[in-house]
């Protein structure tokens, strides 16, 4: 087959294929109503407004990466506002989060967990720290039950990383939805880590369904072989965009797509050719088909202000 594109009405009806590999549901992404679910907060300013209450609603467990737990506490002006907000976790090496905040948080029953390694950023730390919550059998018990020792027992270098290294090809995993916010803008080298996140996490921890909010994009990876993204058609026509298929991991080829502004099949992209299909939209009315032969990253614009109607 050769390589080829093909411009598309504004809207269409796609038809799902017979069969494909993966399927993901945008609305549930962001809001997996509390199942299996968690909401990751990284170091850097809240920017989505009020959204970010009713994001907190939907998800069942809730983590602060170090610094990340002064931007939840700064997000909030009162002291009764944010102890109506407590996440389950803070970790990291705990060298970015206030004295005064930890305490707030500590004195009001947070489990904080200290992991000093300059191996492994706080974001890779909460990402093992989830798999022990969800996974692990008697991970949270243990917890519980060492609330008094130091650092929960765990040893406070590495700890969670030897727990997680040791146990996990024993684990039964089911997928958990996974936001994270704050992983993208600010500084480039945190920003492209996060970047090497999705792909590294698709790999060694594919029970997640990692996705970035920003103020103006929703992020994730599509995997290699066949994805159908579904979303509700006003939360189409309200909220998404433009969207780019990004080959952030290396050149690969599009194999299709059906239901985009512009459909490509077998299309050769690269960052160094300086082919990437960017600013190209969604039209298919409920869902659109994407075929890759090696995982790209997906970058969809969403209006922000309008989202609070559909989550
Ligand atoms: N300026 C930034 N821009 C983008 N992301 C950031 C920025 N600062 C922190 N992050 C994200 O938030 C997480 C927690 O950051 P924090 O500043 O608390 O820790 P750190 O010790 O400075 O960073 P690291 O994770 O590299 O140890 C980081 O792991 C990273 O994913
Ligand atoms: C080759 C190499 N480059 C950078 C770091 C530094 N580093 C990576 S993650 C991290 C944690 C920060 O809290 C730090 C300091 C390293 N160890 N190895």
């Amino acid at each position: 087959m050769s390589e080829a594109v093909l411009e598309n009405p504004d809207s269409m009806v796609v038809k799902k294929p017979a069969s494909y590999s993966h399927e993901l549901d945008l609305t549930e992404l962001l809001s997996p109503n509390k199942h299996d679910s968690a909401l990751l907060i990284l170091n850097q300013k809240i920017a989505i407004g009020k959204l970010f209450e009713k994001l907190w609603a939907n998800y069942q467990v809730r983590i602060c990466a170090d610094g990340g737990a002064n931007r939840l506490y700064e997000y909030f002006s009162h002291d009764v506002e944010r102890s109506k907000f407590l996440p389950d976790y803070i970790v990291g090496d705990l060298d970015s989060v206030r004295d005064e905040i930890l305490s707030f948080y500590l004195e009001r029953g947070v489990t904080i967990i200290g992991q000093t390694s300059q191996y492994s950023t706080d974001f890779t730390k909460s990402l093992r720290l989830l798999s022990l919550h969800f996974y692990h059998a008697g991970f949270q018990q243990m917890v519980k039950a060492n609330n008094f020792q130091e650092n929960y027992g765990i040893d406070n270098c590495d700890g969670l990383f030897q727990l997680y290294k040791m146990n996990r090809a024993s684990w039964n995993t089911r997928s958990i939805n996974l936001m994270v916010l704050n992983a993208i803008d600010g500084r480039f080298d945190q920003t492209i880590h996060s970047i090497t996140q999705l792909y590294t996490a698709s790999k060694t921890d594919a029970y997640y369904r990692l996705c970035y909010l920003t103020s103006t994009d929703l992020i994730i990876l599509v995997p290699t072989g066949g994805t159908l993204i579904r979303y509700d058609k006003q939360f189409k026509t309200q909220c998404i965009r433009n969207c780019g298929l990004l080959p952030l991991g290396g050149p690969t080829v599009i194999n299709s797509t059906r239901g985009l502004k512009w459909d490509v099949s077998d299309w050769h992209t690269s960052i160094m050719e300086g082919k990437v299909s960017s600013s190209n939209r969604f039209v298919g009315e409920d869902c659109c088909y994407i075929d890759v032969k090696d995982p790209v990253v997906l970058n969809i614009e969403l209006t922000l202000p309008k989202l609070h109607e559909f989550i």
